[in-house]
């Protein structure tokens, strides 16, 4: 079967020259194959069993015989083989009509066969004449040889199957045929001895040529192994080649489908793939693209929160300008205020003191007044004038006073009121009771020392302390 398949591919291929395995010398197109074997070796039932198979496979098959394939070689038959009630044929003529019939069968039959291409199948040939004109019978051997190249002109048989089997078991196979044994098959046993050892021996001389097969095996096992080695030797049938090329082509146009199959996969693949890349750098683009506009938005809040930071700042800044700027107007303010009220202070304290220096030098005055009074009329005059003097400088020693009188009249001109000079007979609880609005001097902030140790007139001495106001 390996064989066979080298076979159809080689020819399939155009590789296959029959002629080149062809072992025997012909140049005819066709195939001339021989069974031999003895009588009842199963050649007919071999030959049937090929020609189907043959045929199956589309060759022109031609199935003959010798002797008796042709008109005269059907007269020669009948002469050779049945000879009952005739002049018996001696061993010569013998092998000449059997060389008679098979020139008229090759003319006739094989040859044309042949010609045309045809396999043809014969059942018995030149080696039958070997066997038993020469083996059977004693001829010389190269003689029959001889006569029978004569009667073929040399055509020599492509293979030669030779059904090798014991005779005996050949004779008892041909008995179950049934008919009269014609006159080589009624030759004793030691004859068919011969017969089969002439054929052997002829096939152990050229083994290229031979198939010998056990003939005692079944018929399946022997047309196996004949149809194997006809696969050998034989080349496609027309039929075959034309199987075989529609195999091929058929085979060519499925790799190239294939082939297109996979050029079109590999160009999806590759499309696929650039698409993929395609996608793939998009994607980088697009991310790409994504972190710069991330970034630019981060630079941007960046940006926006260094640009909030610096008006933060900047009004930060501002706040604590102002801040300041309003401090120190406040402070400045307080400040005007302090200096206001010191200044308001400073006058109230200078009205007070004056105010207590008139009410003191009144007071000084009354108490001189009521001494001189007390006193003797000269001594009195005295102290009237300087209780007089007295009056008229009030709020200090009589000197003292009257530069008090004056500070009073300055303090008049820049703006006091002269109707807050305390009348002179007022106690100094009185007199502070009737304080200038605005000034205060309660007995709690004023004190009033009476001193009366170094003066006759009794003294207090005003400290005087101001309310803080509020500015
Ligand atoms: N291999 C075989 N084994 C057994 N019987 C066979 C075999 N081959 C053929 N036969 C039978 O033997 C008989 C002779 O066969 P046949 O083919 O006529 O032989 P041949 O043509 O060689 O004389 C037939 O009855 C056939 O059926
Ligand atoms: C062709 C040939 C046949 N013979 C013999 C062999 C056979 O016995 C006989 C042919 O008889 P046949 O009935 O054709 O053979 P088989 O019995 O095998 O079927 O002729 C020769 O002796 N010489 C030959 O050259």
């Amino acid at each position: 079967m390996r064989a066979r398949l080298s076979r159809i591919t080689a020819a399939a291929t155009g590789g296959w020259r029959p002629s080149a395995a062809r072992p025997s010398a012909h140049a005819l197109p066709g195939w001339f194959i021989a069974v031999e074997g003895g009588d009842g070796a199963g050649k007919t039932t071999q030959i049937d069993a090929l020609a189907r198979w043959l045929r199956k496979r589309g060759f022109d098959v031609v199935t003959t015989r010798e002797p008796g394939a042709t008109v005269l070689g059907a007269k020669l038959r009948e002469i050779l083989l049945h000879t009952k009630d005739r002049e018996p044929v001696g061993a010569r003529a013998e092998a000449l009509l059997f060389a008679a019939d098979r020139a008229d069968h090759v003319e006739k039959v094989v040859r044309p066969a042949l010609e045309r291409g045809a396999i043809v199948l014969t059942d018995r040939h030149v080696d039958s004449s070997i066997a038993y004109q020469s083996g059977g019978r004693g001829l010389p051997v190269d003689q029959i040889a001889a006569l029978s190249e004569f009667a073929t002109e040399g055509l020599r048989p492509d293979l030669v199957v030779l059904l090798d089997v014991d005779p005996q078991v050949a004779w008892e196979r041909a008995q179950t045929r049934g008919g009269e044994p014609d006159r080589l098959e009624a030759e004793p046993e030691q004859f068919h001895g011969r017969v089969r050892e002439a054929f052997r021996s002829r096939a152990a001389a050229d083994p290229d040529r031979y198939l010998v097969v056990d003939a005692a095996e079944p018929p399946g096992v022997i047309i196996a192994i004949v149809q194997d080695r006809l696969e050998e030797l034989l080349p496609l049938s027309s039929q075959e080649q034309a199987e075989a090329r529609a195999r091929e082509k058929a085979l060519r146009e499925a790799e190239k489908a294939e082939l297109r199959e996979r050029e079109a996969r590999l160009a999806a693949e590759r499309a696929e793939a650039e698409r993929a890349e395609q996608r793939r750098r998009a994607e980088q683009e697009a991310a790409r693209q994504e972190e710069e506009r991330r970034r630019e938005q981060a630079r941007q809040e960046q940006a926006r929160r260094a640009a909030e930071e610096r008006a933060r700042y900047e009004r930060q800044k501002e706040e604590e300008r102002r801040r300041a700027d309003e401090e120190r107007r406040e402070e400045q303010l307080r400040e005007a205020g302090r200096r206001e009220q010191a200044e308001t202070d400073a006058e109230h304290r200078r009205q007070i003191e004056l105010a207590v220096r008139q009410i003191e030098a009144r007071a000084k005055g009354a108490a001189r007044e009521r001494a001189a009074r007390e006193l003797p009329p000269g001594a009195t005059a005295a102290a009237a004038t300087a209780a007089r003097r007295s009056v008229d400088q009030p709020g200090s020693e009589p000197d003292e006073a009257g530069s008090d009188v004056a500070q009073s009249d300055a303090s008049a001109s820049a703006g006091i009121d002269q109707t807050a000079v305390l009348p002179v007979d007022l106690e100094p609880t009185q007199a502070l009771s009737a304080l200038p609005d605005g000034l205060s001097a309660d007995r709690g902030g004023v004190d009033v020392d009476d001193d009366d140790d170094d003066d006759d007139a009794p003294r207090s001495r005003w400290h005087l302390s101001l309310g803080k106001r509020k500015l």
